[in-house]
């Protein structure tokens, strides 16, 4: 199933928030959204998800999602949102409760996406016992155990540490390797943004406006840390956005 977001705009009250943003996110596809603080981003990822309506434009479901798809726009959040007093397993089945499935199934489905996010050892354990990596890791299987169609991610790795955010980047590099998942990113982290994304949307400061679009065709299982061509683009990003960047803080700062 792909994606087509035509001429969203939106605001709240008098505050105009996201300007006219037409883009496609084609099945297979990661496309990140990056952009100075308050641009948009995550009103644009919630409106791609349906939490919220634009105030014009529309979001096109184009194509069928799998045909077991049980949630066909599926949130990774940042904060990981698991319930503590459930074990990795309960996490997982909770999502899997609204729908009619079997014990059998549930089971089955629960004992797949633990081995595909390699949890399999972990599945009685209960957060408070997981690292943070591990607990965004059991996040993933979650979004996994319905199938979706878009796994859509608000800043997903950045309440990690640098290393832990290297090992879930390599994880979802590895992921997309086999499954050729469909996703859309917000990030802040420009290397998250080289590293996973076929497709880099650079929104402007708010009213979030479509900047530019950066497209990457390097294999994502070649883009190692030091890649000089990765690096280039990654700077070109910033160039995009640092006049930007610099105005939104300043804003932000007159504003408190
Ligand atoms: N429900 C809401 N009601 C009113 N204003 C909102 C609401 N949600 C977001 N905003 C405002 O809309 C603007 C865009 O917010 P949003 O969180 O989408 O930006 P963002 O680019 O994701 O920001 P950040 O990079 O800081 O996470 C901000 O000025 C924010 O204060």
């Amino acid at each position: 199933m792909d994606l087509s977001l035509r001429n969203i705009t939106h605001h709240y009250d008098e505050v105009e928030v996201l300007r006219d943003i037409n883009l496609d996110i084609k099945q297979g596809q990661i496309v990140c959204i990056i952009g100075p603080s308050g641009c948009g981003k995550s009103t644009l990822l919630r409106m791609i998800g349906g939490l919220e309506r634009p105030a014009s434009g529309e979001v096109l479901q184009l194509g069928d999602p799998p045909a077991d798809c049980l949630n066909p726009l599926t949130y990774i959040f940042q904060d990981f949102a698991l319930l503590p007093w459930r074990t990795v397993e309960g996490n997982i089945g909770l999502v899997l409760e609204d729908h009619k499935i079997g014990a059998a199934e549930r089971e089955e489905i629960i004992a797949d996406v633990l081995a595909r996010t390699k949890l399999s050892e972990f599945r009685s354990a209960y957060p408070r016992q997981l690292s943070g990596g591990m607990k965004q890791r059991v996040a993933i299987a979650r979004a996994l155990s319905v199938r979706p169609a878009v796994l859509l991610m608000d800043e997903p790795l950045s309440a990690l540490d640098s290393q832990t955010r290297e090992l879930l980047m390599d994880d979802l590099v590895d992921l997309w390797e086999k499954e050729n998942y469909t996703a859309c990113y917000v990030t802040h982290n420009l290397a998250e943004a080289v590293r996973l994304g076929h497709k880099i949307v650079v929104l402007s400061r708010r009213p979030g406006e479509i900047h530019e679009i950066v497209e990457i065709n390097m294999p994502l299982s070649e883009r190692t840390n030091e890649n000089a061509e990765l690096e280039k683009i990654q700077k070109r990003l910033w160039n995009l956005m640092r006049d930007e960047a610099r105005a939104a803080d300043m804003e932000l700062v007159n504003e408190r």
